[in-house]
């Protein structure tokens, strides 16, 4: 099928970036995106680029660019299901909240809400994408809906996960590793295939487009983010050893990732991944072993989350320990909320979670992140109902710049690895602070031999307190 009008249900992370790029690599063809949030709606479609529902580096001038000409936004679902070839499924799958698999399995109500309309809308043969993250074997429940409260007519299913990282969504569409699209060995299927292979031709390498069949496709996605957080989980759990023996964190990673088997990316000891799929998808992975009555498989993934969750807890309670095992009343500086540097998401965050410990503890917190909202802030800590909402807001503000937010601190806390950070001035940060004046740098970004020499007293993950 020649496709000519393409539907994105989903203008969130995923939906926008990448029918964004769709659009300005294919201008021959139309892209919808649409939505039931019709303030992300209309953000998408604000004049003020600025105001853009997701921030990616390089993305405002991919939408000035599409934007009106082939790339619309908007909030008629309906209309936009009906006059498109090709229809892709890009809404949440978070984990379920409530009943069987509650904790683990992916809650799967908007995926099958789409299924429902899509069937309900179309009066003409569609291929059906999913770009959603998805548990092994979903497109056959995808489906059945489809075949059995449609219209008769009829639909390819494909599987076509997404594995952009935010913060670099727009580089990693534009330059994928691999773009993967899993469908039916049926002739119809292998044809909703190319159709789909032949939009990626129009800037990606041919031996870049790989094609599986469904189930590998949809199990290759899941399979890849617990491998990515395997490897985050690893090296955090070697940076415990490291602090206690004296060995270096960064050092141990050079000479790892130098061995070409292992590699030198995604070796960053931290203070703990965050974003919406990591633990999403291992938790959804765990469910899946589970249900097969894969106990052990299912122990083995875990174990990822739980060296995460140690790893948060650990820097909060180092923080706690070393101010002399209290911080009630004692301020606190966050520098960075967002779950990793050059995005405004916050989803997972660690910050929230060493947050919420410190809050608990009574500590006074003062948090600057360059891109990150007020509301969205108090709106983490809200989600996690460990305290009413009006005492959240009185013990932790929100500040505009590093150093109104530093005054009077006892300690600042690196909770993301935001680049300017590397840049601020520190001795005035240092003559403005509480002495003596910590920093427990959670990224290890950086230059402690600098900072010990205008005073501050430096914890760095993976190597340690050095006083
Ligand atoms: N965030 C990321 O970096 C990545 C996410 N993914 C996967 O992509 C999927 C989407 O993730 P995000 O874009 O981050 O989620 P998101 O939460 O930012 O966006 C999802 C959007 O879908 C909309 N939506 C839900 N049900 C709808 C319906 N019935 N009709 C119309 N709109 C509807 C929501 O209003 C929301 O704006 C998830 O399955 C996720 O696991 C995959 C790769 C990367
Ligand atoms: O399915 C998804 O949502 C996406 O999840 C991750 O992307 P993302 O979560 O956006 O960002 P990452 O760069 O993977 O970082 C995840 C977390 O791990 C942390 N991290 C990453 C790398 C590292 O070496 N150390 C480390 O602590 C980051 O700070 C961040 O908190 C994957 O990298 C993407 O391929 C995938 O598409």
């Amino acid at each position: 099928m020649n496709i000519k009008k393409i539907c994105c249900i989903g203008a969130g992370y995923v939906g926008g970036p990448t029918m964004a790029v769709i659009a300005q690599k294919c201008p021959l063809i139309n892209v919808t995106v649409v939505d039931i949030n019709t303030d992300r709606i209309a953000a998408w479609n604000s004049n003020d680029l600025s105001k853009l529902p997701v921030y990616e580096p390089d993305l405002d001038s991919i939408i000035k660019e599409a934007r009106g000409r082939n790339l619309f936004f908007s909030t008629e679902v309906d209309n936009a299901i009906d006059a498109a070839d090709m229809i892709f499924i890009s809404v949440n799958t978070p984990t379920k909240t409530y009943g069987k698999g509650k904790g683990l399995a992916a809650d799967l109500k908007y995926i099958e809400l789409c299924a429902r309309q899509i069937a309900r809308v179309s009066r003409q043969d569609k291929i059906v994408v999913e770009k959603s993250t998805l548990p092994v074997r979903t497109a056959s429940a995808i489906k059945s809906i489809l075949d059995n409260t449609g219209n008769g007519v009829q639909f390819q299913i494909l599987s076509n996960p997404e594995f952009l990282a935010e913060g670099t969504a727009v580089k990693d569409l534009l330059e994928p590793d691999r773009v993967l699209i899993g469908g039916d060995s049926t002739k119809e299927g292998k044809g909703a295939i190319q159709s789909l292979v032949d939009i990626y031709a129009n800037w990606v390498p041919k031996d870049r487009i790989l094609t599986t069949n469904v189930w590998s496709s949809e199990l290759s996605k899941l399979t890849a983010n617990a491998f990515l957080a395997q490897r985050v989980s690893s090296i955090n759990a070697m940076s415990v050893i490291c602090e206690k023996t004296g060995a270096d964190i960064n050092e141990v990673s050079k000479a790892i990732g130098m061995d070409s088997r292992i590699g030198p990316k995604f070796l960053e000891s931290s203070v703990g991944f965050g974003g919406s799929c990591f633990q999403k998808d291992i938790l959804n992975l765990v469910y899946i072993a589970k249900s097969y009555g894969l106990n052990e498989v299912a122990d083995y993934w875990e174990q990822v989350i739980l060296m995460n969750d140690y790893q948060k807890n650990r820097f909060s309670d180092n923080i706690v320990s070393t101010l002399y095992n209290t911080v009630s009343g004692k301020k606190i500086t966050f520098l960075g909320w967002a779950f990793k540097k050059d995005t405004n998401d916050t989803r997972e965050s660690a910050a929230i979670q060493v947050a919420d410990n410190l809050l608990n503890e009574r500590a006074y917190i003062e948090v600057y992140d360059p891109k990150v909202t007020e509301e969205r802030i108090y709106a983490d800590l809200e989600h996690l109902n460990s305290r009413n909402p009006e005492e959240n807001r009185e013990l932790l503000k929100i500040r505009q710049n590093p150093y109104q937010a530093s005054e009077n601190s006892h300690a600042i806390a690196v909770l993301t690895e935001w680049d300017e950070f590397k840049t601020f001035d520190w001795q005035k940060i240092y003559d403005n602070m509480k002495k003596p004046a910590f920093i427990f740098d959670g990224r290890g970004i950086l230059d402690t031999k600098t900072l010990e020499k205008i005073g501050f007293i430096c914890y760095q993950i993976g190597s340690g307190t050095k006083a």
